[in-house]
């Protein structure tokens, strides 16, 4: 099976909830924005009335670009109390398991190349969205893309520190979208990565005194599960791989759409992104018309702890075993490659099922249509003009992290209501 991991931590460790200690805001300010509500003055004023520049900023876990970054990205991956609850303990046992787990992950990305190549498709696909956008949107140009890594180069300190280069912030107010790479939200993936842009713009924005003039103005893109462009460009991808399936076999080929797993005590606390996934794979398969039979699992459990399933693995070799040979997998939670598509599902499930017709679709990358969906989502996000998703506002039912409530009541800026708290 497909990434079982080697090392041994136990069940009440991985289910420990941990992060309850963590620090309230920094700044101390009585507004809860801090200072995202006020009005602040633009980077630079534009004589012909644009509000830009705005910093688009794309939020994703990032990967090791080489397999000398493997160990680094393992060990703050490990130490990221949001995806990996590990306790009190988490900043020594986390390197631990990093560094046990180090060789056997840099195999795996040297066999699909020396490393990640989520650094080049990010940093494309911002750039190129942020082109569509000055046409789409003049009124908030120029947009200036950046991308912020949770585990790998570049991290959310450094993007801060370059927008602070490039004269957001620091006084000088600006406008900024943290926009997630990640379609369907996860409070392990895209929580986490915000809890880590709000820990650093309190870390670099708030002053002694709690003032935050002139501080950059945030607001969230926090899911897109379902947009209409994600969906075609999904859609596309299958239909190019249906077509090279002989005609008289093409309606009988399974999709099987494969997304990142969650441990069981994640989707328990109220986590929204199976729920989302599962809403993508609706979206696209009403694209399609429902003409093939499909299914949506699960894929990359990492630990002995219970994860969602049905497995990806588990579900191609029983299909191919009970003679269903004809199988397409669709990547969905994830819109460029890496390990778990180019190593886990090609070198893995589709080597291992030794069946001709067992294919996959392309990840999105640099995918065009994809590309204007994401600048269509951005273009609506800053016409309407609101912090971020109503969504974003309800914590899980199952979460008792301070560091969700505060970054929440950060970003939407407004009092939660008390069902949410
Ligand atoms: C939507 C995508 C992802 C979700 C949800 C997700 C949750 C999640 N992941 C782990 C543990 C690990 N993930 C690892 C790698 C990894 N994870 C994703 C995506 C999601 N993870 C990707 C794309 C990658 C690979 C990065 C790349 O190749 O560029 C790893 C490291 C690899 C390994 O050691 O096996 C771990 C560990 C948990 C615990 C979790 C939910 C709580
Ligand atoms: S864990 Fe989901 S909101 Fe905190
Ligand atoms: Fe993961």
């Amino acid at each position: 099976m497909a990434f079982r991991s080697p090392f041994r931590i136990s069940r009440q460790l991985l289910s420990a909830t941990g992060v309850r200690s963590v620090t309230r805001s920094f700044l101390g300010c009585g507004d809860r924005r801090c200072g995202l509500a006020t009005a602040v003055p633009p980077v630079t004023q534009d004589v012909t009335g644009s509000k830009g520049p705005t910093a688009m900023v794309f939020l994703n876990m990032g990967g090791p670009s080489t397999t000398g970054e493997v160990e680094d990205f393992l060990s703050r991956l490990f130490a990221d109390g949001d995806l990996i609850p590990l306790g009190r303990l988490q900043s020594y046992i986390g390197p631990l398991i990093a560094r046990r787990r180090t060789s056997k992950i840099q195999k795996q990305y040297s066999d699909i190349g020396g490393g990640s190549p989520i650094r080049k498709w990010s940093e494309f696909q911002c750039e190129q969205m942020c082109k569509l956008l000055d046409k789409m949107s003049p009124e908030t140009a120029p947009h200036k893309p950046y991308v912020a890594f949770r585990y790998a180069a570049p991290l959310t300190e450094t993007m801060y520190q370059q927008l602070f280069a490039d004269g957001f912030g620091n006084g000088k107010g600006g406008r900024a979208v943290a926009f997630t790479q990640y379609p369907q939200y996860s409070c392990s993936t895209t929580g986490s990565s915000l809890n880590e842009l709000w820990k650093w713009r309190n870390r670099l924005e708030a002053k002694g005194n709690g003032s935050t003039e002139g501080a950059i103005q945030w607001s969230v893109i926090d899911r897109w599960p379902s947009h209409p462009g994600l969906v075609e460009a999904v859609a596309q991808n299958v239909e190019a791989q249906l077509k090279t399936y002989p005609e008289e076999q093409r309606d009988k080929v399974v999709l099987l759409f494969s997304a990142h797993s969650l441990p069981m005590s994640v989707v328990n606390r109220g986590d929204p992104y199976p729920a989302e996934v599962a809403a993508t794979v609706h979206a696209v398969m009403q694209r399609l018309n429902f003409r093939n039979p499909y299914r949506l699992c699960w894929q990359s459990q990492v630990g002995p702890s219970a994860w969602l399933g049905a497995q990806t693995s588990d579900t191609v070799q029983e299909y191919v075993k009970r003679g269903q040979t004809d199988l397409i997998l669709v990547p969905i939670a994830f819109t460029s490659d890496h390990i778990e598509t180019l190593y886990e599902l090609d070198l893995e499930v589709i080597h291992e099922a030794n069946s001709p017709g067992v294919k996959r679709a392309e990840s999105l990358n640099g995918n065009p249509v994809f590309i204007q969906a994401l600048a269509d989502i951005a273009h609506a996000h800053l016409q309407k003009g609101e912090p971020c998703s109503t969504q974003m506002t309800l914590r899980c039912q199952g979460c008792r992290s301070e560091r969700c409530l505060e970054q929440k009541k950060f970003f939407a800026g407004k009092e939660l209501s008390s069902l949410v708290l």
